[in-house]
């Protein structure tokens, strides 16, 4: 299998980082911190959710961040959405693009979305058909696709029905999450062979979180295997509200740097990536989760 040449990042910090942070985070801040990592040349930036307050509170000024932010043209910028009343609110605060939410454990559905796997793909079928009529892009996410905090090992097998559904449903791009951030490099190598059987690699993507720290080895894997779309977060912000203990997305800062040293073009620029994760660790009073960003600081 080739590597790939050139590789797109998904920057979910605005997003999958932000909604973890235990202490509110101003509209401001939030706007600041996408305006900077678009002025970084980062091509696809989740900017929030259209989901409960109730379940996730720091998600709930999504409508007032897009209203904020710089847009610039060629740049995605999307948003989560669990129902089509998420994808109705997203849509009347512009946004072109959003992405659907499943997992690949029972158990995490139902902590996550309050409904089992299949009643959940049943509820984006009619975002699925909104989607079409409003000209927006759906992209499909499958959690737990490596481990799960409820229920332990998940196997491949039970990834790749989900990430079938939701390719067969119209995603046109789907993000494998190693949610905990359990999975290992053979893991993931393991997993794409499999669910590369039912969903071209082309539209399949990397999402790893670091808790054992084997996130970048498995942007490593995925590589081998010919994936070449990752999400990652700057200064390595997140967690889930729903997966405790879980830490931050793979550093987006730490995933360039390796591509960078591969040969592989991304269009984003290190130097303003570091200041914008810099900038929001400081707004959050959190040590910077990039080794990158910590490396360059300290030099
Ligand atoms: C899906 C629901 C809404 C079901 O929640 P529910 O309680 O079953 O829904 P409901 O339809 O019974 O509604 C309950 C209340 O929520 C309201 N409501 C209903 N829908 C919306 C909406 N869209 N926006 C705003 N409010 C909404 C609704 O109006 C009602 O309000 P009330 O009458 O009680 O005042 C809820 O479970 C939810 O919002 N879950 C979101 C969970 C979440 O965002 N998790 C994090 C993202 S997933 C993730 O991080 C993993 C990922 C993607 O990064 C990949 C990986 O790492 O694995």
């Amino acid at each position: 299998m080739a590597m790939p040449t050139t590789v797109r990042l998904v920057e979910v910090g605005p997003r999958d980082g932000l909604q973890n942070e235990a202490q509110p985070i101003d509209v401001a801040d939030k706007v600041r911190l996408v305006d900077d990592l678009t002025d970084a040349g980062v091509s696809y930036i989740e900017v929030g959710s259209f989901v409960s307050p109730k379940w996730v509170p720091q998600m709930a000024g999504s409508a007032q961040v897009f209203a904020g932010i710089r847009q610039r043209p060629g740049v995605t910028y999307a948003a989560l959405a669990p129902n089509l009343r998420g994808f109705e609110d997203a849509v009347a605060a512009g946004v072109k693009e959003v992405a659907v939410f499943a997992a690949a454990s029972e158990a995490f559905s139902q902590r996550n979305i309050n409904c089992s796997i299949s009643d959940s793909l049943q509820r984006f079928e009619p975002i699925m058909n909104a989607a079409l009529a409003h000209g927006v892009r759906v992209r499909g996410y499958v959690s737990c696709v490596l481990g799960c905090p409820y229920e332990g090992k998940v196997r491949a097998e039970q990834v790749a029905p989900v990430a079938k559904a939701l390719h067969e449903m119209g995603c046109y791009e789907v993000s494998l999450g190693d949610t905990i951030g359990t999975g290992t490099a053979g893991d993931t190598r393991r997993l794409f062979e499999v669910v590369s059987a039912v969903v071209p690699r082309a539209q399949l993507a990397g999402h790893f979180h670091d808790t054992y720290g084997q996130a970048l080895a498995n942007v490593y894997a995925s590589l081998l295997e010919g994936i070449s779309v990752f999400d990652s977060s700057v200064a390595g912000l997140g967690g889930c509200p729903y997966a405790k203990g879980a830490t931050g997305n793979i550093a987006t800062e730490d995933v360039l740097y390796l591509l960078q040293g591969l040969g592989i073009e991304t269009g984003i620029d290190l130097e303003r990536l570091i200041a914008a994760g810099q900038r929001i660790s400081t707004v959050l009073g959190r040590t910077n989760g990039s080794r990158v960003a910590r490396a360059r600081s300290a030099g």
